[in-house]
């Protein structure tokens, strides 16, 4: 049967870029318009790898926020083969510190800080166990000699598995996973494993970005794959399994930086992921699902309670009019552009009126 409009639980970003300055002026009104919160993620230059820092990031994320906008930022460090344990344990008592990422060094923008001998930060995975501080990981190797449609499924081998045949109580959440060997990976792993799924996951594979022309805008890591591990990620999103939830990874980068000759990975959803979603979900049958997905599994694993806001659904005759781009200072970031028209609309939400 087909609905025109339904109403679901406000939902909340669990992976997300909002970066500094003037981009984090622009950017953040999209998130606090749809999102009532969001994991912020700490790669900035330099990243955020204290709980000072993430105190003062958390204050600059709140005063860019547009009047009348409620939004908590829920924030994350940036795990180094540094990171201090009582740092964090400072950080985790206070309710500030959400969770911690993992980069391997050189994986992805801004990942120069991140960790080369996995085996120098387990004391510091040990004790997240022990607290149930969650574990972010950016799931890719790095090393040059493994072909990098293949570095996520080789991550989980070589480097997922073994941290948690060590440490099994640690709390872990796959970000944006891209393969089906990914999702059987988390789908088998228990309680203490998740993932997020992006929505542009969900719509393109390989081909946006390769096939007819290199496009820099379908450009992101971890790279999308062949067509069946998309719908492989369709049928996780849609399943209504607790283990998977949204995280845009919505990360903007100024087109200057996109269409060079060593553009950068990113892709900008953060305007219209909520209408993109209601799309996927209603051609997959499945708009009884998109609470689950978007609103209720992400709080359930970080044991953070549900929204209490409502957010509408209404599908309208005339497809909804996105910008293509906004600006940042003198220059333009880019938005997804999905390839279909989107007709569906969500109240309260600004982000028509960008
Ligand atoms: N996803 C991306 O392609 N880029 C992200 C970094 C990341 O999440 O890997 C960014 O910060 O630009
Ligand atoms: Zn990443
Ligand atoms: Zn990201």
């Amino acid at each position: 049967m087909s609905v025109s409009q339904f109403t679901i639980r406000q939902p909340d970003d669990w992976h997300l870029h909002l970066r500094d300055g003037d981009m984090l002026e622009a950017v953040v009104g999209h998130t606090s318009a749809n999102f009532a919160r969001a994991i912020i993620m700490p790669n900035l230059v330099p990243p955020v790898v204290t709980t000072e820092q993430a105190a003062a990031y958390q204050k600059r994320i709140l005063a860019s926020l547009p009047d009348g906008h409620k939004f908590e930022p829920l924030m994350t460090l940036y795990l180094t083969e540094a990171t201090q344990i009582a740092d964090i344990d400072a950080g985790a008592k206070a309710g500030l510190v959400k969770a911690l990422k993992l980069y391997p060094a050189g994986a992805t923008t801004n990942s120069d800080s991140g960790v080369k001998d996995f085996d120098k930060v387990m004391p510091v995975l040990e004790h997240m166990a022990d607290i149930g501080l969650p574990l972010l990981v950016h799931g890719e190797v790095t090393s040059p000699d493994v072909d990098i449609f293949d570095r996520e499924a080789v991550f989980i081998e070589s480097v997922l598995d073994p941290i948690r045949q060590k440490v099994p109580n640690l709390r872990v959440v796959m970000e944006h996973v891209t393969t089906s060997d990914a999702v059987d990976y988390v789908s088998s792993g228990g309680a203490n494993i998740a993932a997020t799924i992006t929505t542009h996951h969900l719509i393109i594979n390989r081909n946006a970005y390769l096939a007819g022309g290199i496009k820099p805008h379908y450009y992101c890591l971890p790279v999308a794959k062949r067509e069946k591990h998309r719908l492989a990620l369709r049928a996780a999103a849609t399943s209504g399994n607790a283990q998977f939830f949204l995280g845009t990874d919505s990360a903007p980068h100024p087109d200057s930086a996109k269409i060079s000759e060593c553009g950068c990975a990113g892709i900008y959803t953060s305007i219209n992921t909520l209408n993109c979603l209601a799309h996927v979900f209603e051609e997959d049958d499945a708009l009884d699902q998109l609470e689950a997905f978007a609103s209720l599994n992400g709080p359930a694993f970080y044991g953070l309670p549900v929204n209490e806001g409502r957010v509408t659904f209404t599908k309208s005759r005339e497809p909804v009019v996105f910008p293509k781009k906004f600006s940042v200072q003198n220059e333009c970031v880019t938005v997804f552009d999905p390839g279909f028209l989107l007709y569906w609309q969500n109240e309260p939400s600004n982000a028509g009126g960008i």
